[in-house]
């Protein structure tokens, strides 16, 4: 039997999915993160494959959430905390970002990789390493944790990448990242899902793989779930409805907008197409037990507007569709019964969806044909209705939604499988 792992480190949790050659699931496991960190959780959901499936693993990927990075020295040791993915501190050099990357690119932004590189390179500790950069490594969340599984430092992949400045259309470092000081920190960069190599002996003992199991390069935690769903025709789109809303569509051609917060990583020969706004599941929660959104969803009436014009965030600023650090969150008039704010604020999320798909669509994307469905607002009937009165095109449920299975595909298949 041959097995491929894939393992997801999503906003939410960490899972683990191990798949036979017929893309059937036959483990998964779930775990939070382990106090004792990321290396520990990721071992420990590992271990507790059985032996019988653990045998036949061949291959394994793993995604990380966009924009998680630390820095680290030669034997992977991280060099102060990690930086996560949603951290702000990158808005303190915006102005050193924008200096140097090309107007309108998307390793501009306060939580971008590049962002939070500069931030790093203006710390104490990054001062004295630079000069001797060779012994340190700047890594995403999903090059570090493969690292403890090939013994590799220095690989990334260019999904994770592609916030950092890589070009993943001419497949290098621009020139304008190379000139800079700590070009030497920067991952060698290779397609996702590429094997980087063996798990190293030790690693294979302790935790019970196959010496020849390869170890692949990872992607983000957002593509995984696109993988996930196994959509390969153009036009087809996937929206994640989890904390925030992601929107990615398949695209035979590249867009990028700045000022929508629209921009492309590249899938094979296609591409993806999209953006992540901070409305989402998180709003609906801060309100809402999951139990009420069930029951109090199945007294609304889809076809029926609220009536309300809603913006829901739970702070100020969004970065898609519309890209303003201050943008005001809109959740009044609130109204008497908790069944109207909610179809307020199911509306006004699927409005936001629906304006994203707009867009993409003015600024030459493959036309939308359909759309997936993914994540915990995927199992809304109510919601679903009412986003199809917004949305021109089928909307379903994603038939595989787990990132970690997008991993594994990646890792049985890479990218253009
Ligand atoms: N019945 C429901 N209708 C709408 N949203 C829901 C429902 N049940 C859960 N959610 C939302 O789904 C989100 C969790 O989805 P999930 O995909 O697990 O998120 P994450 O992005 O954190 O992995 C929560 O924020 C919750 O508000
Ligand atoms: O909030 C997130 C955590 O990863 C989103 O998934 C992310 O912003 C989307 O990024 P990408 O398109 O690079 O996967």
């Amino acid at each position: 039997m041959i097995v491929s792992l894939g393992i997801d480190f999503g906003t939410s949790g960490v899972r683990l999915v191990a798949i036979d050659t017929d893309c059937n699931v036959l483990w998964w496991g779930t775990s939070d993160l382990l106090t004792q960190g990321w290396r520990a959780t990721l071992f420990a959901l590992i271990q507790a494959i059985p032996n019988e499936i653990k045998a036949g693993v061949k291959r394994i990927a793993i995604d990380g959430t966009s924009s998680t990075v630390l820095l680290c020295d030669r034997e992977g040791r991280s060099i102060g905390a990690p930086i996560l993915y949603h951290d702000r501190r990158g808005a303190a050099v915006l102005d050193s970002v924008k200096s140097i990357a090309p107007a309108g690119h998307s390793a501009i932004g306060a939580t971008s990789s590049l962002a939070k590189l500069l931030w790093l390179m203006g710390q104490p500790e990054a001062i004295e390493i630079v000069p001797t950069a060779r012994d340190a490594y700047f890594l995403h969340q999903a090059d570090w944790l493969a690292y403890h599984l090939h013994g590799k430092l220095g690989i990334s992949d260019y999904h994770n990448a592609l916030k950092l400045g890589y070009d993943v259309e001419a497949l290098c470092y621009p020139d304008w990242l190379e000139r800079q000081p700590y070009r030497p920190l920067l991952p060698q960069v290779v397609p996702p899902g590429t094997p980087i190599g063996t798990v190293l002996p030790q690693v294979a003992t302790e935790l019970g793989l196959a010496a020849d199991c390869i170890v692949c390069a990872g992607t983000t935690d957002s593509i995984a779930a696109f993988i996930a769903s196994g959509v390969k025709e153009p036009g087809v789109a996937v929206t994640s409805l989890g904390s925030t809303l992601v929107i990615k569509l398949l695209s035979q051609t590249r867009v990028e907008d700045v000022n929508f917060g629209i921009y492309s990583h590249r899938l094979g020969d296609l591409w993806l197409v999209g953006g992540a706004s901070n409305t989402g599941g998180a709003v609906l929660r801060h309100f809402f037990s999951d139990a009420e959104l069930v029951s109090l969803s199945q007294e609304i009436d889809p076809d029926r507007p609220s009536n309300l014009d809603y913006y829901p965030l739970l702070t100020p600023g969004d970065r898609f569709p519309i890209n303003d650090p201050h943008l005001a969150p809109r959740l009044t008039p609130r109204p008497e019964r908790a069944v109207d704010f909610l179809h307020g604020l199911l509306e006004g999320i699927a409005s936001i969806e629906a304006r994203g798909y707009q867009l993409l669509a003015q600024l030459g994307a493959t036309p939308l044909t359909a759309i997936y469905t993914a994540g915990g607002g995927a199992q809304n009937p109510v919601w679903t209705k009412i986003r199809q009165r917004y949305l021109p095109v089928p909307i379903s449920i994603s038939p595989h939604q787990e990132a970690a299975y997008g991993a594994a595909l990646l890792a049985q298949r890479g990218t253009n499988g």
